[in-house]
């Protein structure tokens, strides 16, 4: 999962002033104060849609498979410490080099599958641990992990965004590893 930085739409948030003119969402018609691209990476059927699908809808989507051709686009608003984020998610191959201040997350996904797991847990921490970003393990049937994967890159751009002079930096690896559910994993977002 990787995010960057989209424009602020002329919203006033320097310094975590209260200034915050909302904005709807013209697809969910929910507010929000700052918006963000989010890309979800991952070969064919590791379950991108499925992963998204039950982060903005709760429910997993069971049945036959389909692969997405093209973008499937979604919009999301999470709340922050009282600011709303929106996370757009653009599930395809993204073509497109990451800015250097991109927030990257490594997810496995398909955690409840115990009994097919291919991958195991301290290989993904081991990947993660090489390029420095946050590991976890996730299941979009059963939706573990899967709105703190979202919560956490939103809380990591809010604080940049949003960052106060005596506020200590938020440390993502930390709160993940705080609020995470361990679980049995397949596939790599
Ligand atoms: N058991 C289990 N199955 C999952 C999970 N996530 C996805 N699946 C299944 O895996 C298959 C592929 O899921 P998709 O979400 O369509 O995969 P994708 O990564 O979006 O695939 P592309 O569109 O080809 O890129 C589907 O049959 C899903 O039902 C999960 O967490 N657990």
């Amino acid at each position: 999962m990787s995010v960057k930085k989209d424009a602020m739409s002329g919203k006033d948030v320097r310094n975590g002033t209260s200034k915050h003119f909302l904005e709807r969402c013209a697809s969910t018609n929910e507010y929000f104060d700052i918006a963000f691209k989010v890309m979800l990476l991952g070969d064919s059927a590791v379950g991108k849609t499925c992963f998204l699908v039950q982060f903005k809808d709760g429910a997993f989507l069971a049945g036959s498979f389909i692969a997405t051709v093209g973008i499937d686009f979604r919009n999301k608003v999470v709340a922050v410490d009282n600011v709303k984020v929106k996370l757009q998610a653009w599930l395809t191959e993204i073509h497109e080099y990451a800015q250097k201040d991109v927030v990257i997350m490594l997810l496995g996904n398909k955690s409840d599958m115990v009994s097919e797991r291919v991958i195991k847990r301290e290989e993904g921490e081991k990947l993660a641990r090489e390029y420095g970003v946050p590991f976890m393990e996730t299941s979009a049937k059963t939706g573990v992990n899967v709105e703190l994967a979202f919560l956490a890159i939103a809380k990591e751009l809010k604080h940049r965004a949003v960052q106060q002079p005596n506020e200590p930096k938020f440390q993502i690896h930390d709160y993940i590893e705080s609020q995470k559910q361990k679980s049995s994993c397949c596939g790599f977002l």
